[in-house]
């Protein structure tokens, strides 16, 4: 059984605005981050696509470059408007949508978080943190309604998300707006682009 997996990326301009990296150009960290998420996810084996939602026109070129991912634009209503436009959007029965602020993420750890969602109607993974939400899923069909923001993780389980027990320590839920939490990223492996981004700001 094959997953559409919607992400929603801010533009580069706006997004990550909590991120200060010395040496780093903030738009291309956020770039970078948003890239090595959606080439992680498009290579996991439960997903058959990634519908980016993006307005960002380097996000747009960049998706172009990986394989099993495409994007539509951002209808400009904010993160769940964004997410709802995805879900309309996905050809595969069985939809999520995933953070696209998770620059550690494995194939192999949404591909376990995945596996946990098949046998529920609606799903959530918190963030590391256990507040907000890092994957919301659905395998029933008809209208999807996510509901990211503050507390998100209790609001997805009040609308009858069950919470799954992804381990705190998987690369899911590591998802990163500050320094400290692209630290903790760092120690669980970054994707590429994103080191390199890093490693040249250090060479700076
Ligand atoms: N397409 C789209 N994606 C969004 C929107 N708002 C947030 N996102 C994405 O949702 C994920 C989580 O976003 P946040 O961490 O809340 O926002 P952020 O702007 O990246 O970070 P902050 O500036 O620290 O708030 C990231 O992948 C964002 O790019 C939106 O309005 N449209
Ligand atoms: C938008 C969310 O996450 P964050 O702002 O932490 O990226 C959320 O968890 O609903």
């Amino acid at each position: 059984m094959l997953w559409s997996v919607v992400i929603p990326v801010k533009t580069t301009q706006s997004g990550k605005s909590r991120l200060e990296i010395s040496g780093a150009d903030r738009p291309q960290l956020a770039l970078a981050i948003a890239l090595d998420t959606v080439a992680a996810a498009a290579s996991a084996q439960a997903v058959g696509e990634v519908v980016v939602v993006t307005s960002d026109a380097d996000v747009q070129a960049g998706v172009e470059q990986i394989d099993g991912a495409t994007w539509i634009p951002d209808p400009g209503m904010s993160l769940n408007g964004a997410a709802r436009a995805g879900l309309e959007r996905a050809s595969h029965e069985a939809r999520a949508v995933m953070l696209g602020d998770l620059p550690a993420l494995t194939a192999a750890d949404l591909d376990d978080a995945l596996a946990r969602a098949t046998g529920q109607e609606r799903a959530v993974v918190p963030d590391a943190e256990g507040s907000g939400s890092v994957l919301v899923t659905w395998r029933v069909p008809g209208a999807h309604e996510a509901h990211f923001g503050t507390d998100s993780a209790a609001k997805h389980a009040d609308a009858g998300h069950t919470v799954l027990d992804v381990p705190a320590s998987s690369t899911l839920r590591r998802d990163v707006d500050t320094a400290e939490q692209l630290e903790v990223a760092a120690a669980l492996g970054l994707g590429p682009r994103t080191t390199a981004l890093l490693e040249a700001a250090r060479a700076a």
